[in-house]
């Protein structure tokens, strides 16, 4: 039973809707009657320091962007007993689960490049923006029912100024960070491309029982080509999943080109006009923010230093500052 106590004012919880490991999530309406997935997080998490600012960084991230396929946040507070995050609700939950009811039927594809095409528009949206998302996986992926999808769980974002880090989900997770070393873009686009590979052919490209099986699999194991399962997928789109796929982070390609060849697949144009800047230009300060690596950690982890150069954006665009 929730604590009334915790129930952010103006808002009316209809039925608890998921539990996480960081907060229990509820229907819910605002201020304005809209619906509304409404993230309190678990008393723990509050206590515990590290659980506490990633739960504080999902809520200051989730209400900076802006992004048609980011999953949009209304309203929050980061830190406290008080804490909250009210975001856009998706009545058919995770793509994950979406997935298991659908007890192994691969999505069509064009329903599948759709999935596919939206999230990777976000994840370029990001990258442009100097952010780092750091947990591309379908348990982040919420598709509502016109399938179009948004990325959301944004707790373990973080901003390339800021210094790398290191987190992922074994299944998705890229080579270099089973290493112990920074993620950047690149480490993105390569979870973007295991879960392209999921999607177009109903199969992970990496399978293992344990944390070290998955492992071994990411470092040394090269998956079937896409093209041979899946060979109604267009070349260009195969083609650019086996490279997003490449061990080395340099053979990868960017976010911005994998949108673009779903896109074309799809037989359309990238619609600039439908990005909005990030907002909130301010100082950029490093260090409020600790990511917290979920499980998979390798041990050993190298401290947060800078992985690649600061962009434009990064530098003059402070995530953690009160809007003025
Ligand atoms: N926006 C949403 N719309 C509908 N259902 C949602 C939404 N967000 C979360 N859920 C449901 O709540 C469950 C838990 O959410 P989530 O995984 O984000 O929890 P968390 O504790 O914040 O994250 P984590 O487990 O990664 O720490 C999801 O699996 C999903 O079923």
């Amino acid at each position: 039973m929730t604590d009334p106590e915790r129930i952010p004012s103006g808002y009316r919880l209809i039925r608890s809707i998921g539990r996480g490991n960081t907060s229990q999530v509820y229907l819910a309406t605002n201020q304005e009657g809209r619906e509304v997935a409404l993230k309190l997080p678990h008393p723990e998490t509050v206590k515990v320091h590290e659980s506490a600012e990633r739960f504080g960084n999902e809520v200051r991230l989730t209400l900076k962007f802006r992004h048609p396929h980011i999953v949009q946040g209304f309203g929050g507070t980061p830190f406290g007993q008080q804490a909250f995050l009210a975001i856009q609700y998706f009545p058919l939950g995770a793509l994950s689960e979406q997935l298991v009811l659908r007890q192994g039927r691969k999505l069509e594809l064009p329903e599948a490049l759709r999935i596919l095409a939206d999230i990777a528009g976000a994840l370029a949206y990001l990258h442009k923006n100097g952010a780092v998302h750091q947990d591309v996986k379908t348990q982040n992926v919420y598709v509502n029912p016109q399938g179009r999808a948004a990325l959301g769980d944004l707790g373990n974002t973080y901003f390339m100024a800021q210094g790398g880090k290191v987190s992922g989900s074994p299944y998705y997770m890229a080579p270099e960070i089973y290493h112990g070393e920074n993620s950047s873009s690149a480490s993105d686009v390569y979870s973007l491309a295991v879960m392209m590979y999921e999607l177009l052919t109903g199969q992970r490209p990496f399978s293992g029982g344990s944390y070290e099986e998955l492992m071994v699999a990411h470092l040394t194991r090269f998956p079937t080509p896409l093209s041979h399962l899946s060979p109604l997928v267009p070349r260009p789109v195969s083609r650019l999943v086996e490279q997003g796929i490449a061990k080395r982070p340099q053979d990868r390609p960017s976010a911005d080109s994998l949108y673009r060849a779903l896109l074309d697949a799809l037989g359309e144009k990238p619609d600039d006009e439908e990005e909005e800047e990030a907002h909130t230009p301010a100082t950029y300060q490093p260090g409020r923010h600790g990511t917290a690596p979920r499980g998979a950690t390798p041990p050993g982890s190298p401290p947060a230093t800078p992985s690649s150069e600061p962009t434009k954006s990064s530098r003059s665009w402070n995530p953690f500052k009160k809007k003025s």
